[in-house]
């Protein structure tokens, strides 16, 4: 785990200085997993905030064999592996360096093959579900927003990077509300739901990578639950016929343009299922976060209360969070 908060920002200082000196068009967020999803909301971030800037999310291994026409000395490369050692992502960011790209890796420790492979690294703070983060302003999520926002505001003059550095600097705080809102609640969940097959996730905008990494890191992963992510407006094109009254679904319901599609989800939902539980950032205690950043970090806070959720499940499943059968055990 990182402990040096001063390094990280100098780290962050030497990007963008990197900014400064070339022309950027466009972005390209690449890793594997819950550290793909994590980039969702930093493209959200861009699609919204962006006046020319634009930006993709990839699963590392579909960025090489895709090979977008678009990467070349005017891309940005945004990496992410909790260790480093995703092979994947160490091979998408040599891929991209070769190309011209400007690559910068994020990992939680301090040397690995993603940095040698990469540009810049930059290294979060990150402790396991469950735990209390050691800096929560300098957590992954944190540190995409940093990135994609110090470059829209060096590129086009955006407006908001202070916020976002006043808003990281509250989520402690709006943690710390989270989680004596939430712990006894996710424990009564986990009761309720120990012994459900199936519990689907859904959530629109800059939540859907939250939800996305709960089904399939947290429930799929780590609990051996069958799961998907369903996005809220793709619900009724397909996933709302599989609802019924003991189908359990977890809606999450941010603060961003995109929460009508998961209110119109919900009203089905609260119709048609007797085992929804939503998770709405509007009932959060979120006032240590600035009002135009908010939606932007709803779902880092969300994420932190799906996490009080996950070590409950695993604690009352009699599970464990880190128990795999493949993963590093067979050939794959
Ligand atoms: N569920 C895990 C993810 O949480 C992890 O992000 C991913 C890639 O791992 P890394 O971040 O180390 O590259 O592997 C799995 O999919």
């Amino acid at each position: 785990m990182i402990e040096n908060k001063e390094r990280t920002l100098e780290q962050l200082e030497s990007v963008f200085k990197a900014y400064e000196q070339r022309e950027i068009e466009r972005v390209f967020l690449v890793a594997c997993g819950g550290s793909r999803a994590l980039m969702v909301p930093s493209k959200y971030l861009i699609d919204r905030e962006a006046k020319k800037i634009t930006a993709e999310v990839y699963n590392s291994n579909e960025f090489i064999h895709l090979n977008p026409g678009t990467l070349n000395e005017k891309s940005l490369v945004i990496l992410c592996s909790h260790k480093g050692k995703t092979p994947e992502t160490t091979d998408a960011a040599q891929f991209a360096k070769d190309k011209g790209a400007l690559t910068i890796s994020l990992m939680y420790i301090e040397d690995a093959p993603l940095k040698r492979a990469s540009n810049y690294t930059i290294n979060y703070s990150w402790a396991p579900a469950g735990s209390k983060e050691q800096y929560s302003e300098i957590m992954n999520y944190g540190i995409l927003y940093r990135l994609t926002l110090k470059l829209l505001s060096i590129k086009e003059n955006n407006q908001k990077y202070d916020k976002l550095i006043n808003s990281l600097e509250g989520l402690e705080k709006a943690f710390d509300k989270a989680n004596v809102q939430y712990r006894a609640k996710a424990k009564e969940y986990a009761e309720k739901v120990k012994d459900e097959n199936i519990i689907y996730t859904i959530a629109s905008g800059s939540n859907y990578g939250i939800a996305y990494t709960f089904a399939d890191c947290i429930l799929m992963e780590m609990q051996w639950i069958h799961s998907h992510p369903i996005h809220a407006g793709e619900f009724f094109h397909g996933p709302f016929e599989i609802v019924d009254k003991d189908v359990p679904f977890i809606l999450l319901k941010g603060l961003d343009e995109t929460r009508p599609l998961e209110e119109r989800a919900e009203v089905f939902l609260k119709k048609y299922t007797d085992k929804l539980l939503t998770i709405d950032a509007a009932c959060l205690d979120l006032s240590d976060l600035d009002d135009d950043i908010k939606g932007y970090l709803a779902p880092m806070v969300i994420n932190y209360v799906l996490r009080l959720h996950a070590v409950a499940l695993a604690e009352v499943r009699n599970h464990p969070l880190p128990t795999r059968r493949y993963m590093f055990k067979v050939d794959y």
